[in-house]
């Protein structure tokens, strides 16, 4: 569930004389998501989501995030825009929170995405590197190897009750990691999390990108890295070499992959698929049961992470060789 902090009628229209979007209509809290509380407003000049902003944002990065969304926006990627208040800033606070009003996007997110819907996903974030690369503002990616040794560091004790040996299994990629990790490939803003429920479709046609609250700089490919993971593996745990090579031409076809990232995308994939791994691990052994963070399953990633192990070159994706 993911409305963690409950809002009345009367506060939320209070919030609202701050911004020109007419009355107050309707509002209903959004199930899914699992790290802010989001609501859908009907006002007086449509549809539009709320979100107040839970304790795992850092408030001083929220400049960064919203101000992203709205030069993406507004250079043509289908994502939201931040609504500005009536005094031009994008945050506002509600109920103790920092809160948004973000533009509602139509669409579903694939619950099992084909083939087509990969190469959108692959045109899609190719579109976004290049329309960010003029973005001011930067923030480091707080979840690269150094965030992950600290995380690593919170679960390694306890990784057994997850899976046996899975303690020395992760020691040795870290050894790995403190050399082959690549020093310097083409780098700029990436969205970090672009996982299926955060890409709306209509159809075949992608019809929004959402949730930028883990963008960051950092290299390019490893975002690429980040979304085989995310949208090329079958539910028993099998890679889909059909849709590798579907997300890779698609972004392809709109900015070419140098030699370079070609080469590192099995240890980036095998990285990627290490944080998703340590992140849900860390929570799944910190988070009480019943509390309100949503649990997800590290074994789903621990298997990707073992099959990157085995590879050695990025045609197992379904790279066309040069
Ligand atoms: N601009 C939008 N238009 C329409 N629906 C939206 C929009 N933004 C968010 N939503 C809805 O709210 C849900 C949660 O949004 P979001 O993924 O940003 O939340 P979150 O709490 O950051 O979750 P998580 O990080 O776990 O994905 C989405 O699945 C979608 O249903
Ligand atoms: N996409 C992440 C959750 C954070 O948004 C995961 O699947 O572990």
């Amino acid at each position: 569930m993911a409305v963690y902090t409950d809002i009345t009628e009367t506060e939320l229209s209070v919030f609202l004389t701050g911004y020109d979007l007419g009355e107050l209509r309707s509002y209903r809290g959004i199930a899914e998501g699992s790290e802010n509380s989001n609501f859908v407003l009907h006002t007086g000049k449509g549809e539009f989501i709320l979100t107040l902003y839970e304790k795992r944002v850092e408030e001083a990065d929220l400049p960064f995030f919203l101000g992203l969304m709205q030069h993406l926006a507004l250079k043509g990627i289908t994502c939201p825009l931040p609504v500005a208040r009536s005094d031009g800033s994008l945050i506002g606070r509600l109920a103790g929170r920092p809160a948004a009003i973000i533009t509602f996007l139509e669409g579903i997110w694939p619950r099992r995405p084909t083939a087509p819907q990969c190469r959108e996903v692959g045109k899609a974030l190719a579109g976004m590197h290049l329309a960010s690369a003029d973005f001011t503002l930067s923030r480091p990616n707080a979840l690269s190897v150094e965030g992950w040794r600290k995380l690593w560091a919170g679960a390694r004790e306890r990784s057994g009750e997850v899976d046996t040996g899975l303690k020395e299994e992760i020691d040795r990629d870290f050894e790995l990691f403190a050399h082959a990790w690549p020093a310097d490939l083409p780098s700029g803003v990436i969205h970090a999390d672009l996982f299926p429920d955060n890409v709306f479709f209509l159809g075949d046609k992608l019809s929004g990108l959402i949730d930028f609250y883990f963008a960051c700089n950092d290299f390019y490919a490893y975002d690429v890295a980040t979304c085989l993971n995310a949208w090329c593996f079958e539910k028993d745990g099998a890679f889909n070499i059909t849709k590798g090579a579907a997300l890779l031409s698609g972004y392809e076809s709109v900015r070419p992959l140098s030699g370079r990232e070609k080469d590192a995308l099995p240890v980036l994939a095998r990285g990627s698929a290490l944080r998703f791994t340590l992140t849900r691990l860390y929570d799944w052994l910190t988070i009480p049961d019943g509390a309100l963070v949503q649990k997800r399953d590290p074994m789903e990633f621990v298997r990707r992470w073992r099959f990157h192990r085995q590879v050695v070159s990025a045609t197992e994706y379904g790279l066309i060789p040069a």
